[in-house]
């Protein structure tokens, strides 16, 4: 066991326990005073040195290594030492007049230059007599400190992060000159503790005895610990997502609890009535008793729950909602709420036995009915936003179309737009085609909706189990979305990078997905134009279905056709242009529309379209060689037809067909000057260019789960971790990447910017010096004095120099090889001349091999 245990945490063999036993030093922990006098250098000078909480002697160690000979060092510990050179030793408690009068009559009346403690209770083997507190252990040796010290001398401390902390840093800086805090990279991460260094003792003359006394020391946080519990409990929950936050804030360890590795046993977790404090606190949730155990074979312990509780400081905060859950069923199941719930049934029989304050009883009733009332307007706000949301959203689909009577029938932004449509009829249409059933199952939710309110203010007085859990689950995901939203300000008020990273998401748009145009061109704008005319026209396809379908159904219908009939053509006059001529205007219909269209629900009605297409070509070409008959024709469809019949190019490919339109420009100019900068804009390009695919398909591909999705009531922190996992994986393909890093080496080939213009430069002094040594040539002809010889010679003298680079040859230096008895010690080796390197056989080759190497990986390279 005890072999197991050294693997992890605290008991694991590091590499300081593997030095200080390689250095025969007593304790890994020599190395933190070693550390501490690296930085501070207090060993070196010191004359005299008490090591107080000493034992087994690592620190007594290094002072004796460190100190100059000759120097006294005493150490004192609840335990024996072994003895030590030049060190003397004695076991006693340090808070014990005892240890005082050992100390003083060890040193006489030496003053210490160094005062070290490095107690802690409960670690020794004397945990028995530990007494004291951390704390109070530091304060003590602080008193035994400020008695022997010299004046300008260093004590130096351990203390835990403890609510004590701030007391304690301020009475050490009301007796030393300079107090720091550190922690010595020998000192376990895992460990909460920290060494004080008080430098520059400042001897007073007289000592407030309340600055050593724990009682005034300590006293605020006494009297303040027993009121605070509620709000440090409360911290630590409201710290559960903002671990910054509770930094900032925190009070520091628990006195007594150092670590900084936590566990809590499952069972605890569960129990806990305060289970999100516990999540906050802890770092790792154990199954440790039978129970337990039980727990991890039950189905609601999913590996996911396992595998959260085994380290909660990575989890995000749908990890931490979905082990809330966890623990919420698990009370259900083990019987725990229910038994609270009993608990309160016995309770109210009792109460009701015993007289009833009746006044309490209304205030309770009132309270309970606040409460459900609340949830009621709640629910409806919800339920009345949901409805106005995917309103909102078909209007802009533009999916006014007959199957979308039923839809509209609720919705009160649409209203005055009811007599366009009947919905008996569609009924009667949508059931022929058998589509009825999936449309009301998918997407008629709003009749549901009136049913389910119904239903629900039957059910609202019993708050059934089901009821009960999602109120608490609902409380949990308001009270988790409101720490999530502090977490998300601290956030933007701290981390400058989290607010690019905010502005960059917000510009990428959480839109829908553009669908293939956007995978090409890395942009939206156009390639919604491209599917909105799609969706249009499918859905005037489906319009023209619909008025065949409708022309022979009902003669009933007669009656309304003039009221119908008015909008219909004002319609027209607006919406079948684009039809009667796609190729030049824009419709505006959006990708959703054309999702929506492509339900198994209107595969009948696409059939019906394709056989229906051979008939209207007739129409088609009249339509689009005169527009003016085209429409005209159509307005002598039967009266009954509810719907406009618009001819229609049923060419599929011509429908999505665009490439006479504007393909957005800026996307295109970018494209034209930077080129196709992803791997998947590259391979779709490619599966083109390959006809691997076509576009058709591609922009069918893009309409994928992931190019509609309603955003509408999700909490933010789903959204945000969704928009880092929630996007379509496009294939890419190696000959993408190759192509990519190809152009890629070919834009790292290209000259910077600076060597260009340190080349330019060079090129400019060059001509300057040719310029001059043409002058002093000139100058040279023109002098008197010399002889054609001479002249000749300084001329061809000056233009060499003047057509140098200008820079000073260096010469090669020889490498011989070192041979022969003297190995090349002794002098220049024969016949070599100017600057030579001696070196042996060995290296030589080497050398050699390795330049060979270089340039047969340059020429592989190149190539
Ligand atoms: C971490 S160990 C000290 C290690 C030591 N610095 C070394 O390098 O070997 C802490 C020691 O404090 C001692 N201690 C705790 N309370 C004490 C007290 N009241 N008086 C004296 N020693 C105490 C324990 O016995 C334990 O040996």
């Amino acid at each position: 066991m005890g072999k197991a245990q050294k693997k992890t945490g605290k008991g694991r063999l590091d590499k300081y326990y593997k030095l200080a036993k390689e250095q025969g030093y007593r304790a890994r922990s020599a190395f933190k005073l070693i550390q501490l006098n690296k930085k501070y250098s207090f060993l070196e000078g010191a004359r005299c040195c008490i090591d107080l909480c000493a034992a087994p002697g690592g620190w007594l160690q290094v002072a004796s290594k460190y100190m100059p000979p000759n120097s006294l060092i005493v150490g004192v510990d609840l335990v024996p030492i072994k003895p030590i050179p030049r060190v003397s030793t004695f076991a006693t408690d340090i808070t014990t007049p005892q240890c005082r009068n050992y100390i003083r009559s060890e040193i006489k009346d030496w003053k210490a230059d160094v005062v070290l403690h490095d107690g802690a209770p409960n670690v020794g083997t004397a945990w028995i007599q530990d007494a004291y507190s951390q704390s109070e252990l530091v304060l003590m040796s602080m008193k035994l400190a400020v008695e022997f010290l010299a004046k300008g001398g260093t004590f130096v401390t351990k203390v835990f992060r403890s609510a004590d902390y701030n007391n304690l840093m301020w009475v050490f800086t009301q007796l030393f000159g300079k107090v720091e805090a550190t922690k010595p990279p020998s000192s376990r991460n895992v460990s909460a503790e920290i060494f004080v260094v008080c430098r520059d003792f400042l001897a007073p003359k007289h000592i407030d005895p309340k600055f050593l006394d724990p009682r005034h020391v300590f006293k605020d946080l006494a009297a303040a610990s027993s009121t605070d519990k509620g709000t440090s409990a409360n911290n630590v929950q409201a710290n559960v997502f903002h671990p910054e936050k509770n930094r900032r804030k925190r009070g520091g360890y628990d006195d007594g609890d150092y670590t900084l590795h936590k566990k809590v046993p499952a069972g605890e977790f569960i129990r806990s009535m305060e289970p999100i404090a516990v999540l906050g606190a802890v770092n790792q949730i154990t199954f440790d008793e039978d129970e337990e155990k039980e727990w991890l074979k039950m189905a609601v312990t999913t590996p996911d729950v396992k595998a959260n509780c085994d380290d909660l400081k990575v989890l995000g905060k749908g990890d931490f909602k979905a082990l809330l859950k966890w623990r919420i069923i698990l009370r259900e199941e083990i019987g725990l709420d229910l038994k609270e719930k009993n608990t309160e049934n016995d309770t109210e029989h009792t109460e009701v036995a015993e007289v009833v304050d009746e006044e309490q009883q209304i205030s309770e009733e009132l309270e309970r009915l606040t409460t459900e009332a609340a949830a009621r307007t709640k629910r409806a706000r919800r339920r009345a936003n949901e409805v106005k949301t995917r309103a909102i959203q078909r209007m802009q689909l533009k999916m006014v179309a007959p199957l979308d009577i039923g839809l509209e029938q609720n919705d009160a932004s649409l209203a005055g737009q009811e007599d366009f449509f009947d919905l008996g009829e569609t009924e009667k249409k949508l059931s022929k085609k058998g589509g009825l059933a999936a449309m009301k199952d998918t997407d008629a939710l709003a009749d549901n909706e009136s049913e389910e309110e119904e239903e629900d203010e039957e059910d609202e007085d019993i708050m059934d189990s089901d009821e009960e859990r999602e109120k608490k689950t609902q409380a949990l995901e308001d009270e988790l979305d409101g720490l999530y939203t502090t977490y998300q300000d601290h956030l933007r008020e701290r981390d400058s990078k989290f607010k690019v990273r905010e502005a960059r998401s917000k510009n990428k748009q959480r839109e829908e997905w553009g669908g293939v145009s956007k995978a090409v061109k890395d942009s939206d704008d156009e390639s919604d134009d491209d599917e909105e005319s799609g969706g249009w026209e499918r859905m005037q396809d489906t319009k023209y279905d619909e008025g065949e379908a409708s022309s022979g159904d009902s003669e009933s219908e007669d009656d309304e056709a003039p009221s119908r009939k008015r909008p219909r053509l004002d319609s027209k006059a607006t919406k079948t242009k684009p039809l009667v001529n796609p190729l030049t205007q824009k419709s505006e219909s959006s990708a959703a529309a054309k999702v929506w269209f492509n339900q198994s629900l209107f595969d009948g009605l696409e059939d019906g379209l394709e056989s229906d297409e051979e008939e209207d070509e007739e129409d088609d070409t009249m339509s689009v060689s005169d527009s003016g008959e085209g429409i005209q024709s159509d307005n002598e469809m039967p009266d009954d037809d509810d719907f406009e019949v618009v001819p229609l190019q049923r060419d599929e490919d011509d429908m999505w067909d665009v490439a006479d339109e504007d393909e957005g420009e800026s996307n295109r100019q970018y494209i034209n000057k930077y080129g196709l900068v992803t791997a998947e804009a590259m391979t779709l390009a490619q599966q083109l260019v390959n006809h691997e695919t076509t576009r058709t398909k591609l922009i069918n591909d893009g309409f994928n789960r992931y190019s509609m999705n309603s955003k509408d009531d999700l909490p933010t922190w789903f959204l945000d971790d969704e928009s880092k996992h929630y996007k379509p994986n496009l294939p890419v393909t190696k000959e993408a990447m190759a192509a990519l890093r190809a152009k890629q080496r070919a834009l790292d080939a290209r000259p910077i910017k600076k060597i260009a213009e340190a080349k330019a430069r060079k090129k400019f002094k060059a001509h300057q010096r040719l310029e001059k040594a043409i002058k002093k040539a000139e100058g040279v002809n023109t002098t008197e004095d010399l002889s054609e010889k001479e002249k000749a010679q300084q001329i061809d003298k000056l233009m060499r120099k003047g057509l140098s680079s200008g820079q000073k040859v260096k010469k090669d230096i020889s490498v011989v090889v070192a041979r022969g008895p003297h190995k090349g010690v002794k002098g220049r080796p024969k016949g070599v001349k100017g600057r030579y390197s001696m070196v042996d056989a060995r290296m030589r080759k080497e050398t050699r091999a390795k330049k060979r190497v270089e340039k047969a990986n340059k020429k592989r390279k190149r190539n």
